[in-house]
């Protein structure tokens, strides 16, 4: 198409435009000045337009803002969070699009066909790039620091290694599946063994009131400190760094905004603060020493690279936010969703009843056995994830080029512009999900087998659980992001979340305080999301041993 048929076509007055400059140029005096004002400001208003007419036909259309130039796609990220894709998305349709945001454009994939070619490697796209800043704003990292994490990034200095992928590779390797992974996660169950059986002690019929999402905080902070950090982890020589680091966390968009954070961020700062100090401790006497391999080998490589004690401990920070982050909020959405749903929770125990095996003291539940044979529990984990992950697989485009995937044309990235696969958008979609795309359904990631005939005759069907329903291309599932950028966590929460969970659901119920069946709350779905969803409110809840079961004792194992 022609540059003056996309100028024609684009959606911009120009016979207005024309009209108004054409009248101020041909009258004088104040009201010449005032129409040429006039002109330039509703013309300025269709900039976008303008740029969205003279773009790279083979780009990801421009979609402009409608009365904001440069600015109006920006404040709708910050005021709508990432929900504002899906307003985008609804109302243009376009499987990938780009906004302009300020002097940069970003861009927005919605096909998880075009999510599965971009997410791939390539020399051209960078993920550490995208995010490296945010780390420094996010932990304070001071320069000379940032100059050693970024050494070596592209492999700019040859094949010698630096730090940040040495130490990505040892945290991946770490954990995955493997004698590493299972003795850390056979400890982190124990901790749970321990602090559930604590939480409300045998015997206890009255229970404990509490937020549910501050109950599932308060262990997981814990039993994930002492686990990954050792005995001597920060929370447990300072205990009130519990609220601390759970204040930061509260806080980091605005700290990652950066605007004068001592000041508009002042309590997740003052948090940060606390947290960081504890930690330059935690290295600076030593502590590590007695942590899991995978923090003392972490802390060994930073140490090596040159990166201050000081700088060593602001590190931590942010593996601790990877390792709390989403677990969390994860654990909270589906005790929530089983509670709140009796049926399911009925379902729920007779199914997990098959993982427990009692000796005369102690009820075990084997995880391995969750894993294996119990396809609810598991289908109700994914489908959990599938409505609270909206968090945005990242990319900077590095070296201008096309990316093709069926069904598309090719389509011409631009070096220098922002990616973000919109998981939200994505997990939504009916197109993928079908037309109950909207409906939680525990039942969604699992199959229905047929087994051979049994004794009576009858043809048995066995469920199995999915790690997708049939048809769903894998890009279309992102809570743990897609291709070259994969949470490696994602086996260690699998084990902590289903083995806490099925604790909880044998050992406890879970009711409004009022004593009602638990009300789910809202998402809190309109803020930039580093993470998956949280609730709106903490619903307060009342924990209490099973009726009849008040006197069991309950161990997790592997
Ligand atoms: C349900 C729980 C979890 C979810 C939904 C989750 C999700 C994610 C996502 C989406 C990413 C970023 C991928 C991207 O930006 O494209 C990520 C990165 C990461 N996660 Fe997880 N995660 C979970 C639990 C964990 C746990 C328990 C650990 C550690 C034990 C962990 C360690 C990490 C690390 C270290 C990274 C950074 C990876 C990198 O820099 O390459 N995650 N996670």
């Amino acid at each position: 198409m022609s540059i003056f048929i996309r100028l024609r076509k684009a959606n911009i007055p120009w016979l207005q435009h024309f009209l108004i400059l054409a009248s101020a140029l041909s009258i004088l005096s104040e009201t010449r000045i005032f129409l040429l004002l006039y002109a330039v400001l509703t013309f300025h208003l269709d900039t976008e337009a303008l740029l969205a007419a003279l773009q790279n036909p083979r780009e990801p259309p421009l979609i402009p803002h409608p009365y904001l130039p440069f600015l109006g796609h920006v404040v709708g990220m910050f005021w709508h969070g990432a929900k504002y894709f899906a307003f985008i998305s609804a109302s243009t349709q376009h499987p990938i699009f780009t906004l302009q945001t300020l002097n940069k454009r970003t861009i927005v994939v919605i096909d998880p066909t075009l999510a599965t070619a971009i997410q791939k490697k390539s020399p051209n796209l960078t993920f550490y790039g995208m995010i490296l800043e945010v780390t420094r704003r996010l932990v304070d990292f001071d320069y000379p620091t940032m100059e050693i994490i970024k050494w070596n990034l592209d492999g700019e200095h040859g094949t010698h290694e630096g730090l940040m992928h040495e130490s990505e590779k040892m945290v991946s390797g770490s954990l995955e599946p493997g004698p590493n992974l299972n003795s850390l996660s056979t400890t982190q169950l124990e901790q749970f063994t321990t602090l559930l059986n604590a939480f409300v002690p045998s015997g206890e019929a009255k229970g404990v009131e509490i937020g549910l999402m501050q109950f599932v905080k308060q262990i997981f902070t814990t039993a994930n400190a002492n686990t990954i950090y050792g005995p001597s982890n920060p929370f447990a020589v300072h205990p009130h760094l519990m609220h601390s680091f759970w204040d930061y966390e509260a806080g980091m968009i605005a700290l990652m905004a950066d605007i004068f954070p001592s000041i508009t961020s002042w309590k997740s700062w003052r948090a940060r603060k606390a947290m960081n100090n504890a930690l330059q401790e935690f290295i600076e006497k030593e502590h590590y020493r007695q942590a899991s391999p995978l923090i003392q080998k972490r802390v060994a490589i930073n140490l090596k690279h040159g990166i201050s004690p000081k700088m060593a401990g602001r590190s931590e920070l942010i593996l601790l936010f990877g390792i709390l982050g989403n677990a969390v909020p994860t654990t909270f959405w589906l005790l929530a969703n089983i509670f709140a749903r009796p049926e399911l929770l009925a379902a729920i125990r007779a199914e997990t009843s098959k993982a427990i095996h009692a000796n005369e003291t102690v009820n075990v539940i084997s995880v391995s056995v969750l894993k294996a044979h119990c396809p609810l529990l598991l289908s109700t984990y994914r489908e959990t994830l599938r409505h609270i992950a909206n968090l945005s697989s990242v990319r900077l485009v590095t070296g201008t080029h096309e990316i093709n995937a069926p069904g598309h044309p090719p389509f011409l990235l631009e070096k220098g512009n922002m990616i973000q696969i919109a998981s939200g958008v994505i997990h939504a979609a009916p197109s993928t999900w079908g037309s109950d795309a909207a409906d939680f359904k525990p039942e969604r990631w699992m199959a229905a087998t047929r087994h051979a005939k049994s004794s009576d005759g009858n043809v048995n069907d066995k469920k199995t659980a999915l790690p997708l329903p049939n048809s769903v291309p894998s890009a279309a599932f992102r809570a743990f992001g897609g291709g070259s950028v994969l949470c490696p966590g994602r086996h260690f929460a699998m084990t902590e979340i289903l083995g806490f969970v099925a604790l909880c659901v044998n050992m406890f119920d879970v009711a409004d305080v009022q004593g009602g069946v638990l009300k789910l709350p809202e998402k809190d779905d309109g803020r930039i999301p580093l993470t998956v969803m949280k609730p709106a409110i903490d619903p307060q809840v009342m924990v209490r041993r099973r009726e009849a079961a008040e006197d069991v004792q309950w161990r997790l194992e592997l």
